[in-house]
């Protein structure tokens, strides 16, 4: 797609063939899909118009949150979910086709942390004294195997990585649990929500909550606001405020509208208990298929 003709700019963890660009291709197949090299810089350029919307990596069902999302998204940008993509992660062992023969002598291996944190028992047990090396994404670690024929080094990354930069699987779904699955935000400037066809149909929204200064029992008290109007969470974390050991923000995920007369009730209610709360917006959840 041309400069000229595209509807969307829409920047996403690259490069080429990271899982957040599998996510994104699915959801937006006729996009301009642009690559950026880091987290923040995804989040930089739909904060400063460069594109319309970004997609970043948020959670993982084996290795928990991705910080650096979180923490953008509270300190650093004011922006809105407009949509929640899950990806099915499958982990393969790849290898430069030059090195193939040599493989099982490997001497460093390449990938996000996530990534290696989602082998780490294959990893661990197979190459024991292999240096394990992050990269700011699985595809960076594919194309840096690629354009380096010389190394015997591997990247743990999807099939797409291995197709895209002309790699050959080694070891398949070397992660170590089955259901492995990784939720991307969809962020806007603005406070819109995609379309809710194609999505599986439930509304979520996102709050980041700090409590009044330490006061016993509130984040009792907050739960508590939910919990009486029956609005269900469906995940709590809490993450460093950088104001001073034991000083958090609560990022909470609710399973409703922000415009139900129930969630508007409990931002009121929250407000008189003396909280501050930066909602990033309602939104649906979309399922995009497996891994190419
Ligand atoms: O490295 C990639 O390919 C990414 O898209 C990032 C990321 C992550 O941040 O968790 C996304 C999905 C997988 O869980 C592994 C890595």
């Amino acid at each position: 797609m041309t400069e000229q003709n595209w509807e969307k700019r829409i920047a996403y963890l690259g490069p080429e063939a990271s899982f957040t660009y599998l996510a994104t291709q699915a959801i937006f197949p006729s996009e301009w899909l642009v690559p950026c090299a880091t987290i923040p810089e995804c989040i930089e350029a739909v904060a400063e118009g460069k594109v319309d919307l970004a997609v970043v990596p948020l959670e993982n069902a084996l290795e928990g949150s991705v910080p650096l999302t979180l923490d953008y998204l509270f300190h650093e940008a004011t922006l809105y979910v407009t949509g929640e993509l899950q990806l099915k992660i499958q982990q393969h062992l790849m290898v430069n086709k030059a090195q193939k023969d040599k493989w099982e002598s490997i001497k460093g291996v390449y990938s996000h942390p996530h990534a290696l944190a989602q082998c780490h028992k294959y990893l661990f047990y197979r190459f024991s004294d292999v240096p394990l090396h992050q990269t700011t994404s699985t595809a960076a670690a594919a194309k840096f195997v690629s354009e380096n024929p010389d190394e015997c080094i591997a990247a743990v990354g999807n099939a797409a990585a291995a197709e895209r930069y002309g790699l050959d699987i080694v070891q398949s779904n070397i992660h170590d649990f089955h259901f492995n699955h990784t939720r991307f935000f969809v962020l806007s400037k603005q406070n819109k929500r995609l379309p809710q066809e194609l999505s599986e149909g439930q509304a979520k929204t996102t709050f980041m909550i700090t409590l009044p200064t330490d006061r016993s029992g509130a984040l009792h008290q907050v739960l508590s606001v939910f919990a009486w109007r029956q609005l269900n969470l469906s995940k709590i974390e809490s993450r460093p405020l950088k104001t001073g050991l034991g000083d958090y923000f609560f990022m909470i995920d609710v399973l409703a509208d922000e415009k139900e007369p129930m969630m508007r009730g409990a931002m009121e209610e929250l407000a008189a208990l003396g909280c501050k709360v930066k909602s990033l917006g309602t939104y649906f959840t979309y399922l995009t298929s497996d891994e190419a």
